[in-house]
């Protein structure tokens, strides 16, 4: 019995000692060596849930950049991941120096139309003050000045074919910060709410959209911004039966797509900000709008309110107050007027339908892109790569609301889309709405510069919820976000990723990842030997890949190029480059770099 004892202990432990050292200590070693770094291959984490097979070799195959290891920065790193973002190469990216033309304003022709309408608001304004005496009325009389050195005189002339400013723009941080304490001198409607004149058709639920209790206001020294109230707490989800287009605006989501088009590097949203705003003080009392001064009434509790002027929303139990005068609200700046710099407003492609029941053919036609890329502008240039840009970021935001989109007209076909009008993102964190990436996931195309940043940014040591965490605390009005928000645009940011990978799969990256149009439409239409002159690159030697502007001698445009080139090249950066060399070089890097 004793010696049966015996043999059973002898044989499981015979057992036991085989697996550990056949099964235990090999796997313990494949698990060391795969969290190890035997692969220097950057982007190689597993930071991408799912992604295997798509981002590692797609990622490799781009750049061999040492600062995108994690070796070179481990996730607990302390400091700011805001500050790491943008000291990031891939955010410091020489811009090419501004040819004629590429600047939306000239200073010359800025000053002449500003000096007209500050000569104008002086004659109106004392016609105002006569009429009142007369009438025995007493208004409040700010003084104003206009100062061609003010922040927002600098980002109107900061504008140019490429972006709304430029990443090292001091004005445009300057302008959010002078936003927040600048003096109002007039409250009124804006532009679009003026051409209701309090007509609302109540047939139609959503258009004309009068009712959202925007206004724009007028600061002491000329600038203009346009201020959206709170009407919803952060911590409010939009409930499941609302239609997004009569969802509420929300002051911080306009906050925050602001933050976020910058943390993306789109720089396509004029730049926003939260402020308390005396509704008594800095509206009632300075408008000239009777219209305006007539929706306003005390409520019950003493609280200063006003309410839209559209009919069908003229009902005070629609109105938004003040505690008792002081409401949070979103301040976008105005972009130059229409007069001195026109825009075109274009109806998105990929429009929803804003009645109950409608369905627009997008919705029901897997194939519609094939017959968009056929129309132009879409059939050529960057148009329908910044349609899936936008569609990207309304995705992340969970915006459903981007009916139109608008484009300045001297940029013409080639120039960026605004991304203005982002008050109904946010409305809920627990859903992602992917209809909305539906011109990405239907034309399965995508910028590489675009992508590299979504890439960057699904890192740990870059994380967007993080990185955005850290913008939005710059805000006056912090928090802007709660926490289930920020959490839904990494998980977001994933679906987005993974909507690639599928694409990549089924079509080759080749074909999907867009070198900003050099490398799938424009390549072949050149001759074999075309050459580009490098207008700027910004090299890093050590990162190996830079992006450079081009200048193409056949069709002379720009163009944004991201290749990877070695080190030994940073010298040749003036020199024209061989767009098959560039090319080649391109593949002998992806060859070498896992
Ligand atoms: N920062 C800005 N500078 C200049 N114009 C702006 C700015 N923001 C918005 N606008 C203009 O005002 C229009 C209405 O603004 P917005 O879309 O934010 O309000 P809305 O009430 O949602 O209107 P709609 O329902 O038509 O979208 C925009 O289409 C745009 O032309
Ligand atoms: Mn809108």
């Amino acid at each position: 019995m004793r010696r049966d004892r015996l043999v059973i202990a002898a044989t499981l432990t015979a057992i036991f000692s085989a697996d550990l050292y056949f099964v235990l200590i090999p796997k313990l070693r494949t698990f060391r060596n795969a969290s190890g770094h035997l692969c220097s291959c950057p982007f190689n984490d597993s930071t991408l849930p799912g992604t295997q097979g798509l981002v590692q070799p797609m990622l490799a195959n781009w750049t061999s950049a040492p600062s995108l290891q994690s070796a070179t920065y481990p996730e607990e790193e302390s400091g700011s991941k805001l500050e790491r973002l943008f000291a990031h190469p891939l955010y410091n990216i020489q811009a090419p120096a501004l040819e004629a033309g590429e600047k939306l304003l000239e200073v010359g022709q800025l000053m002449d139309y500003y000096e007209k309408k500050v000569l104008r608001w002086e004659r109106h304004m004392k016609l105002y003050s006569e009429a009142a005496a007369l009438s025995n009325v007493t208004i409040t009389a700010h003084e104003a000045l206009f100062d061609p050195d003010a922040s927002w005189v600098k980002f109107h002339l900061g504008i140019t074919r490429y972006a709304l400013y430029s990443r090292e723009d001091p004005s445009v941080q300057r302008l959010v910060h002078d936003i927040t304490a600048m003096k109002v001198i007039n409250a009124d409607y804006t532009q679009d709410e003026k051409a209701l004149k309090g007509a609302c058709d109540c047939s139609e639920v959503v258009k004309p959209s009068g009712h959202h209790l925007k206004l724009s206001l007028k600061m002491h020294n000329f600038a203009k911004v346009m201020f959206k109230p709170m009407r919803q707490q952060r911590h409010e989800e939009t409930p499941e039966d609302v239609f997004y287009f009569v969802d509420f605006q929300r002051h911080n989501a306009e906050i925050a797509a602001f933050h976020l088009d910058r943390v993306l590097d789109f720089r396509r949203v004029p730049p926003v900000v939260g402020r308390l705003v005396n509704v008594t003080a800095e509206i009632l009392q300075v408008t000239q709008n009777e219209d305006l001064r007539a929706v306003f009434f005390t409520s019950p509790a003493n609280n200063t309110c006003f309410f839209a002027k559209c009919l069908y929303m003229c009902k005070t139990e629609y109105a938004v107050c003040g505690g008792p005068d002081l409401l949070e609200g979103s301040l976008s700046a105005y972009l130059p007027g229409l007069s001195i710099a026109p825009r075109v407003s274009i109806p998105n492609p990929w429009i929803r339908s804003y009645s109950f029941s409608g369905r627009e053919e997008w919705e029901g036609n897997p194939f519609y892109c094939d017959t968009i890329k056929q129309i132009h502008p879409y059939n050529t240039g960057n148009r329908l790569l910044n349609i899936i840009d936008m569609a990207i970021f309304d995705f992340l935001i969970g915006n459903m609301d981007r009916h139109h989109y608008e484009v300045f007209n001297k940029f013409g076909d080639e120039g960026f889309l605004l991304h203005l009008d982002n008050a109904r993102g946010f409305g809920k964190h627990s859903q992602d709405e992917l209809s909305i990436l539906a011109p990405l996931t239907q034309c399965c195309m995508i910028k590489r510069s675009t992508l590299v940043r979504l890439q960057l940014l699904s890192r740990p040591q870059y994380r967007l919820s993080d990185v955005l965490r850290e913008s939005l605390e710059l805000d006056p009005l912090r928090p802007i976000l709660t926490p289930p928000h920020l959490q839904a645009l990494d998980r977001r940011l994933h679906t987005v990723l993974r909507a690639v990978q599928r694409c990549v799969r089924r079509l080759g990256q080749e074909q999907v990842v867009t070198t900003d149009f050099i490398s799938s439409t424009l390549r072949p239409q050149l001759p074999q030997q075309t050459t580009a002159q490098i207008k700027a690159a910004s090299f890093h030697g050590e990162h190996e890949y830079g992006v450079m502007s081009i200048k193409n001698n056949h069709t002379r445009r720009n163009f944004v190029l991201l290749v990877t080139l070695g080190a030994s090249n940073s010298e040749n950066s003036t020199e024209p480059v061989d767009l098959s060399d560039i090319n080649e070089r391109h593949v002998a890097s992806q060859a070498k770099a896992c």
